[in-house]
């Protein structure tokens, strides 16, 4: 690993640095191996994802999606050299209430909105959106970033695109009481900026009858 890196983040499928390279701080995140898999077996299918991260990544950026640059790929290593966004999450900023005002709340939905729209409009889907991989940019004053795209793929499929959407829904409710209003504006911008959004809208109706009736079994 880089000289003077800083562990940040040990998850379960990954170890995330801050370190510093090319003269600039840089977020190196390093996928681990699985020790319970074949070797062969393993290394294939931890170096193809990390190339999907990376593809999907460089994939909104094409689109002007706003994402972490990606600088370089270490696929030997499992490794993404990125930009480090300089910022708090959504999941800190709606967490802390001090400052916040209504127009500003807006503001953050329909951003998030519209960057989920355009991210769909590519057929990319995150596979794990929540409040804490949306950060804001304190450079641009909090501008919505999207980040960590372990769990991403490209797919076409509505469904796919609505379920993306209904787990944000789930991250909202489950830990942000009171952000049903939001989460609303989030949808309208979505459904603005999106080329199939009002079919996915629909879709995600679908879903949400699904979880209902999935919790009511147990
Ligand atoms: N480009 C970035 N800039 C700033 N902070 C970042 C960046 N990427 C990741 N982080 C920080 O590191 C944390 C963990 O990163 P990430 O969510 O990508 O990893 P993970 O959840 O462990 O990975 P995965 O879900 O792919 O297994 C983020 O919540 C964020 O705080």
């Amino acid at each position: 690993m880089i000289h003077n890196a800083q562990l940040i983040k040990q998850g379960a499928e990954a170890k995330v640095y801050l370190a510093p390279f090319c003269q600039r701080q840089t977020i190196i995140k390093e996928r681990f191996t699985k020790a319970y898999r074949h070797p062969t077996l393993d290394k294939k299918l931890t170096s193809r994802r990390v190339v999907q991260e990376a593809r999907c990544l460089s994939r909104c950026q094409k689109a002007r999606i706003d994402t972490p640059t990606v600088y370089m790929v270490d696929t030997e290593n499992y490794l993404i050299y990125m930009e480090y966004i300089e910022g708090y999450s959504v999941r800190e900023y709606l967490v802390t209430p001090e400052g916040q005002t209504e127009s500003a709340q807006t503001k953050v939905a329909q951003e998030i909105g519209r960057a989920l729209g355009l991210m769909h409009n590519i057929d990319v889907v995150h596979g794990d959106l929540t409040t804490s991989n949306l950060l804001m940019r304190s450079e641009t004053g909090g501008s919505v970033v999207l980040i960590d795209f372990g769990l991403s793929y490209v797919s076409q499929l509505v469904e796919d695109k609505a379920v993306d959407l209904y787990v944000l829904e789930r991250a909202f409710s489950s830990t942000h009481p009171n952000t049903e209003a939001m989460f609303e504006q989030i949808l309208k911008a979505y459904g603005e900026s999106g080329k199939a959004s009002k079919q996915i809208l629909k879709k995600l109706e679908d879903v949400r009858m699904r979880g209902r009736k999935r919790s009511m079994l147990g």
